[in-house]
């Protein structure tokens, strides 16, 4: 078998095997959506050849820029398109792809490598751990009252949470470069966010296709005029479905909230993409209003260089522990000495007795703090060596707020 970057030449080739090897994307884009293979990098494009020069199998990689907790960003490679043809499946041709892949990135410099996963099962083996979390809440509009905040200090607004911003609801073709400047913003301070570059923005990539409904976008602007917050939904069946909400703090997610929800002619709606620990629940009246579902991994992280990504982050606790990693789909394995002061981390290779041992995919989870170690110990996966290790791991670890990503790609 022949694995080989694309040029313009077979890029038509590689968006056929693709087709053929998932069976289901649409040949026709979507308005919001759909465009995903318009902003491929054709040189990131790696296609699988038998040795007869038949194709059987693909992968891709996007540059993005990923926010690490501490606000750090870094240049990242999105994985995606990978795919085998299904009389070839089950041979060995994903596993020689991913080890090609895994090659050329680190030599591109890379130490870190995410992806979205179509089954869970895929990725762990080649050294990927689930690092952000979303999910679904479901309101009925009949139960979709907001609670008085009760923090709120009579100086701050009305009782009822109102602000003093706007509202206006636009078509996806009048937002001009609102929608980027806001959502750039917004990911340059989240933890986990990934960067939407700018011809995403012209191809209207970037979101799933997941409906043909015309889709509305909701901008929010702050008392003195300047967009801070959008909400991207369709309307169908008498439901009203927020695809993206995405604001540059928690005034402009309430208000966005509080007009969707206000919604007339709707019986319901659903926000996609809520991030763990989101206020929403809290801020409804009836708790059990927000109905969760769909309670899913989003983003998983692969580390190439565990020394360089974890010096990358930020940290917001000291400490110091000996980590022994594992790498099995590379053949490594690791012992580190991180020592955090300050907000910054010193890792470097130590034969100091481990406090916590651990495979590669399971530090992919625990990097952007969206994983307690905690949860992976008493899982099974990750050894602790002393009693109090798992709790100081779990302490460093931490991220300001927890990890979300909203990209799709
Ligand atoms: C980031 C993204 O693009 S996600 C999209 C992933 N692609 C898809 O879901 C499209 C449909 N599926 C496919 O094209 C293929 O089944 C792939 C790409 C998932 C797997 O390709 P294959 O060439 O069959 O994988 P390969 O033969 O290298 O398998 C390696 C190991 O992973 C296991 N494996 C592969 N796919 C799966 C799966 N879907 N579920 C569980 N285990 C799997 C294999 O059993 C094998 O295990 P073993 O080493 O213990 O024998």
């Amino acid at each position: 078998m022949q694995i080989r970057s694309t040029t313009d030449d077979d890029l038509d080739v590689f968006i056929d095997t693709v087709y053929a090897a998932f069976g289901r994307f649409p040949e026709t884009p979507i308005e919001g959506g759909g465009l995903w293979w318009s902003a491929l990098e054709t040189d990131r494009c790696l296609l699988a050849r038998t040795a007869d020069g038949r194709p059987v199998g693909t992968a891709a990689a996007h540059s993005f820029e990923l926010t690490l907790p501490g606000e750090s960003l870094v240049p990242v490679s999105g994985v995606t398109a990978v795919g085998v043809l299904p009389s070839h499946r089950r041979q060995g041709v994903l596993s020689a792809m991913m080890r090609h892949q895994l090659a050329q990135l680190r030599a591109r410099g890379e130490f870190l490598s995410v992806l979205l996963a179509s089954e869970a099962p895929i990725y762990g083996r080649f050294g990927y751990g689930p690092a952000t979390y979303t999910a679904r809440v479901t309101v009925p509009r009949h139960r979709a009252a907001l609670a008085v905040p009760r923090g709120r200090g009579a100086a701050d607004g009305p009782a009822t949470g109102a602000t003093d911003g706007s509202v206006e609801v636009l078509r996806r073709a009048e937002c001009g470069e609102t929608l980027e400047e806001i959502y750039d913003r917004y990911r340059r301070a989240q933890p986990g966010a990934l960067s939407r570059p700018h011809r995403w923005w012209d191809l209207r990539a970037g979101q799933p296709p997941i409906s043909p409904a015309p889709r509305y976008v909701a901008v929010h602007r702050d008392a003195d005029g300047a967009p801070d917050g959008y909400a991207s939904y369709s309307i169908e069946s008498g439901t009203l479905t927020v695809d993206e909400t995405v604001t540059t703090d928690d005034t402009a997610f309430t208000a966005l909230a509080r007009f969707v929800l206000g919604h007339d002619l709707v019986s319901k709606v659903v926000f996609e993409h809520v991030q763990p620990e989101h206020p929403l629940r809290w801020q409804l009246a009836d708790f059990r209003a927000g109905e969760v579902s769909s309670d899913t991994d989003w983003l998983w992280v692969r580390l190439l260089d565990i020394p360089a990504a974890l010096t990358a982050r930020g940290w917001f606790t000291d400490g110091e522990l000996v980590l022994d990693v594992e790498d099995p789909f590379l053949g490594e394995h690791g012992r580190y000495l991180l020592t955090v002061r300050d907000g910054k981390a010193d890792c470097v290779p130590t034969d100091r007795e481990p406090d916590l041992s651990l495979d590669v995919r399971d530090l992919g989870s625990l990097y952007l703090g969206g994983t307690t170690a905690g949860t992976l110990v008493r899982a099974g996966h990750i050894r602790a060596h002393r009693p109090d290790a798992t709790t100081l791991a779990d302490a460093l670890f931490r991220a300001e707020r927890s990890p979300h990503c909203l990209h799709w790609f």
